[in-house]
């Protein structure tokens, strides 16, 4: 999981951290420090932080950050350094772009605790184009809610993908869900409503409403996909997002966002993401809280998103 991304950052920190090298603000070359007479031991590289700017700006975007993301980290990163004695270790560096991050992906992040929503039963309906993940996700969520103690009835509102609701069907079978239906191509906005109908009687927590997804731009399961909102008033809307189409995932949720409403994101994948950037590319431009994550196909590899954790993943110290 973000190897690449990991790999680069420590390239340039942990190899200078080792050779004992300094950054210095406005130096036009490299030079040996002690031909500054600052005093200090042996033979230290001096290097231009430029030069750091444009290898972290560089690696930023072959790791699938967008460009405004990247901007805004150098920025940033420039601002906070500024602050900084003229001439520091790689360390502080580092410091300072992790600091930069995690406030980049935090930025949209908001309290919101699931497990303890405030309403019964909590609506929610999920989003995303097919193959993002998304019925596998409602399954885990599903799973992830109900083995900490809560429950939950999934809607099988996706009636348009053939196989679909049997799948759904499987998922919530194995891990013990019940699952509303309706046959094939019936509407999925009364299967909501049934759904929703069925927790109340029960004293249910959760309702979880899956979605037909096919492509962003079909106006027909745009349509739907409204109508299920109207009818279900869901109280959390959520965007189920590919983390391995790196960058597109942006186009694809702004163009979620113009037809229909939603308050989070969903980010799946993240296990097979080897480049680790969607992670800030979706923070930045998207501003909304990422409140999930998937990493890998079992059911328990579902996490509420936390900025530390992917700090600590894409930093190697
Ligand atoms: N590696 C990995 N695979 C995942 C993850 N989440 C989902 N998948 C896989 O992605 C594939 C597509 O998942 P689905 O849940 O069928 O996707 P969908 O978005 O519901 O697609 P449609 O049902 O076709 O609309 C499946 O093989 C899942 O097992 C994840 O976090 N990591």
């Amino acid at each position: 999981m973000f190897d690449k991304l990991k790999k680069k950052f420590s390239e340039i920190f942990s190899k200078q951290n080792d050779n004992n090298s300094v950054v210095e603000n406005d130096v036009s070359s490299e030079k040996q420090v002690n031909e500054e007479n600052t005093g200090k031991e042996g033979n230290q590289r001096v290097i231009k932080r430029s030069e750091i700017d444009n290898q972290i700006m560089e690696i930023l975007l072959e790791s699938d950050v967008s460009l405004d993301s990247a901007d805004l980290i150098t920025e940033k990163l420039k601002e906070r350094m500024g602050k900084l004695k003229r001439r520091v270790d790689f360390y502080s560096v580092e410091d300072e772009l992790k600091n930069v991050i995690k406030e980049i992906i935090s930025e949209n992040q908001n309290r919101f605790d699931i497990l303890n929503p405030g309403k019964k039963p909590y609506i929610i309906l999920f989003l995303g184009i097919n193959g993002t993940g998304k019925t596998t996700t409602i399954a885990k969520l599903a799973y992830y809610l109900k083995n900490n103690g809560k429950k939950v009835v999934i809607s099988a509102s996706d009636t348009f993908r053939a196989g679909a609701i049997e799948q759904i069907s499987i998922l919530g079978k194995n891990i013990g869900v019940e699952v509303i239906k309706h046959d094939f191509k019936s509407d999925p906005a009364s299967v909501a409503f049934d759904a929703i109908e069925h927790a109340r009687a029960r004293s249910l927590d959760y309702v979880l409403i899956d979605s037909a997804g096919r492509m962003q731009t079909n106006k027909n399961l745009l349509d739907e996909m409204k109508k299920i909102k109207r009818v279900s008033k869901p109280d959390l809307t959520l965007l189920v997002l590919d983390a391995m189409i790196g960058q597109d995932v942006i186009e694809q949720a702004n163009t979620f966002a113009r037809e229909i409403n939603f308050d989070g994101i969903i980010l799946t994948k993240l296990d097979t993401d080897s480049k680790g950037g969607a992670v800030i590319s979706v923070s930045t431009e998207i501003k909304k809280p990422i409140l999930f994550v998937g990493t890998g196909q079992n059911m328990d590899d579902i996490m509420p998103f936390d900025p530390d954790w992917y700090i600590n993943k894409i930093f190697s110290s």
